[in-house]
């Protein structure tokens, strides 16, 4: 059933390795089954639609408009630097008025400011035919009202596209609006538990104290 899921902890206590399990940048021990995969039996889970992954930092090397990069998301219909179609480029401006980013459309990428260019990952991603949505702190470099959009967004995509969401976060204060599962990989026995104020609270506690 699509979801969201929060995925808390203290630095360090693994959040970012288990996406990397996940997209099979790291070996694992155990049992992975995605979507009816056994994650074992995909190569690269990325490039056979079974998941798309948004890093905590990507950096782009060259300068490229904001609109040619959106496109991309793309890349499975096309392969990254072939053309895209008009569909392709309205579906990319549609992502990205989506995020509050239209006014960045024929930006030079590298030139935005950090927040600007999480918006543009983020619309990006949203073009990504994938059923699972990893992100790896989506909301870290934005204000505060881009971050409640950003958790608005996430919440849309699980109820409008059924999509299922894995967000790594420390933006508790957020959480509290939405619904779905919490997952605090800082606890002893880490387990999914569901998405209310009294488990953010309590959550929030327990990682405001000491992790050791
Ligand atoms: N390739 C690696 N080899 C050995 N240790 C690693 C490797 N990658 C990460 N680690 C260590 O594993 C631990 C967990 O790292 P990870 O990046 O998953 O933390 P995190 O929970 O995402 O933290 P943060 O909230 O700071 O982003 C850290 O102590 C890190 O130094």
């Amino acid at each position: 059933m699509p979801s969201f899921v929060a995925i808390v902890g203290h630095n360090g206590c693994g959040k970012t390795t288990l996406f990397r399990a996940l997209t099979k940048q790291l070996p694992y021990e155990g049992h992975i089954q995605l979507a009816g995969h056994d994650l074992r039996t995909a190569r690269r889970p990325a490039a056979e639609g079974l998941l798309a992954y948004l890093p905590q930092r990507t950096i782009v090397g060259f300068p490229i408009r904001v609109r040619e990069l959106v496109v991309m998301g793309r890349y499975r219909q096309h392969g990254f630097f072939s053309a895209y179609s008009p569909l392709d480029y309205q579906l990319a401006d549609a992502a990205l008025a989506r995020v509050g980013a239209t006014h960045l459309a024929e930006q030079d990428f590298t030139l935005l400011s950090g927040g600007e260019q999480q918006l543009v990952w983020l619309a990006q991603l949203s073009l990504q035919d994938a059923p699972l949505y990893l992100l790896d702190e989506p909301t870290q470099q934005l204000d505060v009202y881009y971050r409640r959009r950003v958790f608005d967004l996430m919440q849309a995509w699980v109820e409008e596209q059924h999509k299922t969401v894995l967000c790594i976060t420390h933006d508790l204060d957020n959480l509290l609006a939405l619904s779905g599962y919490l997952l605090n990989l800082s606890a002893s026995q880490p387990r999914l538990e569901p998405l209310t104020a009294d488990a953010v609270r309590i959550t929030k506690e327990f990682l405001e104290a000491s992790p050791v």
